[in-house]
Formats: structure tokens, C-alpha cells, sequence
């Protein structure tokens, strides 16, 4: 059960939802196995005398969902062996994140109607957020999936509690399309990768690269195969207040298999798609484009961080007013929410994708035999001052002091506005620079210390703190880190480690700052900004690849192998 834990390193653990019922009284299995006889037989003693359940066995977490459901919520619920079960306390993590973005000033309530409407996309069998929703927060729901066993199952749920049935509405998602077969969910699908939508939705066949990079033309892509998501299911003038998603996180099954501590149950149907869960949401993405002020906020859960780096950037490319996002606390492992809307925003904000923390931290694993943490620290030193801002470097206790100005960022971010039409992954820092900028709460100065610790060898952790009284621009401290963590990860690490959007960035900030790199990637014909779908997209097969290798060859040196690995690991 998710408890409220701290990070031994890198800072606090977000913690339970404070509203979540279980915040402060985590289920007792010995009080619920003494009231429910069906329960007991699941629940044995550890040698302390605390009552356990095997996680491992899905009859018991199954019981466990159904008895919770029973007992705090009055939700009579039960689904056929195999199919996913939801751990409660951590789906109500998610129902009260959205009560907290309905109720938050962000973007205007424009909302005529009193009772909440929300859209669950793949409600699936156990249909966990629609009975939630509705029975705690009196929400109405509209909850759609694709496969007849989750159509049938949340039907019957819906109608075993009758007061729900007003409530909840189930939709089957029809489409001409056909549903992921099982070769093509285990091996991705069969079609021919350099097949594209065009604009006009007429398919082509695009056999060499495009005269032009654009990001339209990146978005025409065709990024997700089966059926509708949303366009389609919503039917003529229906408005909603919000629609979530725990979309299928994975590619394949061997990888929804990783976790042998729980068996939560879930088919393939429930954990696999094509391009995994990027590419789910990114189709969510693009009918949000379509359907705009439909919803007032779309939200979907993410299971891995760098899709919610990389579906940020593609939300800011689409023109989203705000992007937000959490993490929630999972047990031992973290998931988190991105929520966005094309409602204009009602007041000035730091656009909420960069962490608004004081504290930040990032480990330094896979650093290479010859270098320490001093060296490290050296680095951080240069990367800073190359700006002209102050540093204070203290050898002994492994921290620098850092003082910077306005400019000083500026430089830092390698922000040029000659670039803001093209450097996609600097898309959001401009927008950030400048909603501060227009809103004239820019900080004059920021300072801050940079800690490096060896953690154990080969591995150090990289620390930032803040000195809260002097900026109130946490999300500019959050950029700059950022930044530094590519530039010491790119610099300092072996194995895996060169991400892309380590590349991505890399390209951007040689871009922005090496006038001779811009005349090479002029010369080789190449895009003048890179993200990740065009790395891992078809345009890389063919031709870019080798060239973006060269072009990168100096800021990489020998180890562009290790990206190639990636990208063909990732494509
Ligand atoms: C990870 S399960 C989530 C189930 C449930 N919402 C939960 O949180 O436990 C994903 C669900 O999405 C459904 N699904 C897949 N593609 C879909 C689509 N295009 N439209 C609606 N549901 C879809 C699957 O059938 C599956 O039930």
C-alpha cells in the first residue's frame, strides 16, 4: 500500500494525496479480514505480528480491491480472472488530482452545468474511475473501452450499484479500424513504418525525406494504429469538464511483466500498445488539437518520466495554454499525471511542467573511471561561469555558491529569440522566459548552491538548493538545472546514458550558441530543430541519422554508438 515515504536521497518523496482517504489510515487487513470472512484466508501474520497480504497472488489483491471497494465505499465490484486490478488508494491519488485542477484558478471556470462530467478513455473491466469519481465526488462519467470483456464488466459494475447507473455511462468504442491483433501487439504493428497521414488524410507512401522539417508535417505523422480515442467516440455537442487515462503503458508483454513484487493481474489487451504509452497519449494529444474547448482539461496518467518530458514538448508544439503535471506516490514506484487544456489561462503563472521546487537533485550514475566528484564539481563551476555569473567554489565541503543575473540565465538557457520559431525543445523555456518577462517578475538576481556527493563509486548525486529569499522565480532555478544535468550527464557518463533528449538538447544548445555548427547543420541539409519523434522517426532511417552523427560527433565524441544502440533499441 502506498505509505507516505521519503526519498532516502535527492529530496522528499511526494507524498499520498492529504485528501486521499487513506493519506493517514492505510487499509487494515486484520480489522478488514475480522469483518469480511472472504478476505481472511488472504491475510496471514509477519513475524512482528503485522497483517500481510501476499502481493504476488492476484486472487488476494483482487479480494483486497473488491473488500476496500465494499467496506469504504459502499461499491459492490468484482472482475473475471486475469484482467487488471486497481490497487484503490493509488487510482484515488489521480480522482482527487483532477478535483484539484477543476477546483485551481488556472484557466477559467466556464463551466454552466454544476455536475462534473468526465470521460474515462479505457475504463476497462474493473471500471475504477468512474465508480470512484462518482461515488465520492458525485462526478458523472462517460467510460469507453475497446474489448468486449471490459464493456461487459463495467456494465456490470456499473449496474450492481444502482445508484451508480444514473451516474456512469458506459461507451464501446466502435471503429472500422481494427483492434491490435496479438502478433501485432507483441511485435508492433505490421504497417510499413515510412506510411504517413498526410494533412488531407489521404495516405502516402514517403520514400525519401521531406523538403522541409516542419513540425505540421511531424504531427500529420501517423502515430498511433487501432482504433478512435477520442474523435469518433464523442458524439456531436457534448462538452465534458475533463477526461483522464491510465493508458496501456507497454510496447509488449515481457515488459508489462517487469514487476514479479506484485500481480496486479491485466491482458494485453489492458497493458500493450503499439508504440506504448507515448503513443497512446500523443493520440490523445492530437484529438485534444481537434476537439480543443471540449474539454476543459484532458489528463492521462504517464508511467515513465522521459514520455512526460517528451509529451510536454509535444503539447507546447500543439499550442496548449497550460501544461500540468504531478507525480503520484505508487507503492515503490512513481507514475505520474499530465494534464493540459486550450482554455486561455486566467492568470499569470509559471507554466507548471518546470518544477516548481527549491530543492532539486538529479544522480550522476555511470560516471567514467578517470573522473571525481571534484571534477564534477569543476565542470558545474564552468558551466556557470561561462555565463559570467558568480561561483564560489569550496573544495572542501563540495559545493559551489552561485550568484546570477537576468543576463546571466539568458546565457545559461542559451536563449535566443532568433531561435523561437525553431528550437522545439526550448519552446517551453521561451514561453516561460517570456510569460515572466511580460508579467515583469523576472528576479533580478537568483543564488543558489550547487552540492556534488559520491554516493558510491561511479555514482554521485548532483544537488541544488535555493536561496528561497532572494527569487521568486523557482521555475527558472528548475530550467537552469535542468540544463546543467544534460550538460554533466553528457560530459561525464557512460552506458545508456546519452538520452535523446540529451540529443535533443545538445543539438539545441549548439545551435543557439556555435555559429559554426548552424552552418554545418545548414550545409548537410539538416532540420534546424530536432525532437524526439524526429529522432526516432522514419526521417532518421533515412539519411539524417548519419549526418546528425557527424554533426554531433564533437559534443559526443566516440560515443554516438551508444545512441545509435538507443535509437534502434527505441525504434
Ligand atoms: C491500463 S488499462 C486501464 C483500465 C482502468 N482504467 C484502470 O485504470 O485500471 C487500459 C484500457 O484501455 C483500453 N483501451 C485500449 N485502447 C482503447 C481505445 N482506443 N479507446 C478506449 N479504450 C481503449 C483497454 O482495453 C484497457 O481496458
Amino acid at each position: 500500500m502506498p505509505s507516505k515515504k521519503k526519498r532516502k536521497r535527492g529530496g522528499e518523496r511526494p507524498v499520498i494525496h492529504p485528501r486521499n482517504k487513506y493519506s493517514e489510515n492505510p487499509p487494515d487487513f486484520g480489522l478488514l479480514a475480522s469483518l469480511h470472512p472472504s478476505f481472511e484466508p488472504y491475510v496471514f501474520y509477519s513475524h512482528d505480528g503485522r497483517p500481510k497480504i501476499d502481493w504476488t497472488d492476484f486472487h488476494a489483491t483482487r479480494e483486497l480491491t473488491r473488500i476496500l471497494l465494499l467496506h469504504d465505499h459502499g461499491l459492490d465490484w468484482w472482475i473475471p480472472d486475469g484482467q487488471l486490478c486497481p490497487t484503490v488508494p493509488n487510482r484515488l491519488n489521480y480522482i482527487h488530482w483532477i478535483e484539484d485542477l477543476l477546483a485551481s484558478d488556472l484557466i477559467p471556470c466556464t463551466r454552466a452545468d454544476s455536475v462534473v462530467k468526465g470521460f474515462d478513455i479505457g475504463t476497462g473491466a474493473n471500471c475504477i474511475y468512474p465508480l470512484l469519481g462518482a461515488s465520492l465526488l458525485g462526478w458523472t462519467f462517460v467510460g469507453s473501452d475497446v474489448t468486449d470483456v471490459a464493456i461487459e464488466w463495467a456494465n456490470r459494475n456499473v449496474k450492481s450499484n444502482p445508484c451508480m447507473s444514473e451516474l456512469i455511462e458506459i461507451r464501446r468504442v466502435d471503429s472500422e479500424t481494427k483492434i491490435f491483433d496479438a502478433e501485432e501487439l507483441k511485435n508492433g504493428p505490421k504497417d510499413n513504418i515510412n506510411s504517413y497521414i498526410d494533412s488531407n488524410n489521404t495516405k502516402s507512401v514517403d520514400m525519401g525525406p521531406p523538403p522541409s522539417f516542419s513540425l505540421a508535417r511531424l504531427s500529420a505523422k501517423k502515430s498511433h494504429h487501432g482504433p478512435p480515442v477520442l474523435v469518433g467516440v464523442i458524439k456531436d455537442g457534448e462538452n465534458f469538464d475533463f477526461c483522464m487515462c491510465n493508458p496501456p503503458f507497454f510496447e509488449t508483454m515481457e515488459e508489462a511483466g517487469l514487476n514479479p513484487k506484485t500481480s496486479c493481474g491485466g491482458t494485453p489487451e489492458e497493458m500493450v500498445c503499439p508504440g506504448g504509452e507515448e503513443a497512446f497519449i500523443t493520440r490523445i494529444i492530437e484529438d485534444s488539437v481537434q476537439l480543443k474547448q471540449t474539454f476543459w482539461w484532458y489528463t492521462s496518467m504517464v508511467g515513465r518520466k522521459s514520455n512526460l518530458n517528451t509529451l510536454t514538448s509535444k503539447l507546447w508544439n500543439v499550442g496548449v495554454t497550460v501544461v500540468k503535471t504531478t507525480e503520484f506516490v505508487q507503492g515503490r514506484t512513481s507514475r505520474w499525471g499530465l494534464a493540459w487544456s486550450f482554455v486561455p489561462p486566467s492568470r499569470k503563472m509559471i507554466f507548471s511542467h518546470v518544477t516548481e521546487k527549491n530543492n532539486l537533485s538529479f544522480m550522476l550514475e555511470g560516471l567514467q573511471r578517470q573522473y571525481s566528484a571534484f571534477h564534477v564539481l569543476q565542470s558545474v563551476e564552468s558551466f556557470i561561469c561561462s555565463s559570467g555569473a558568480s561561483c564560489k567554489l569550496n573544495a572542501a565541503t563540495f559545493n559551489i555558491d552561485i550568484t546570477a543575473s537576468k543576463n546571466h540565465f539568458d546565457k545559461i538557457l542559451k536563449i535566443e529569440t532568433q531561435n523561437k520559431n525553431e528550437a522545439a525543445i526550448c519552446k517551453n523555456e521561451l514561453e516561460i522566459s517570456s510569460t515572466l518577462e511580460d508579467n515583469n517578475c523576472q528576479p533580478d538576481v537568483l543564488s543558489f548552491r550547487i552540492s556534488v556527493f559520491q554516493q558510491i563509486p561511479g555514482t554521485l548525486l548532483v544537488r541544488a538548493t535555493l536561496n528561497q529569499k532572494e527569487s521568486s522565480s523557482p521555475g527558472l532555478f528548475s530550467l537552469i538545472f535542468q540544463q546543467l544535468e544534460f550538460f554533466l550527464k553528457n560530459n561525464f557518463c557512460t552506458e545508456r546514458c546519452i538520452s535523446f533528449d540529451m540529443i535533443i538538447c545538445t543539438y539545441s544548445r549548439l545551435l543557439s550558441t556555435r555559429d559554426s555548427f548552424k552552418s554545418g547543420v545548414n550545409l548537410l541539409g539538416l532540420p534546424t530543430h530536432l525532437d524526439r519523434c524526429s529522432l526516432q522517426s522514419p526521417f532518421c532511417k533515412m539519411g539524417y541519422l548519419g549526418k546528425i552523427r557527424r554533426a554531433l560527433t564533437v559534443d559526443f565524441a566516440g560515443r554516438f554508438e551508444k545512441v545509435e544502440q538507443e535509437i534502434s533499441y527505441a525504434n
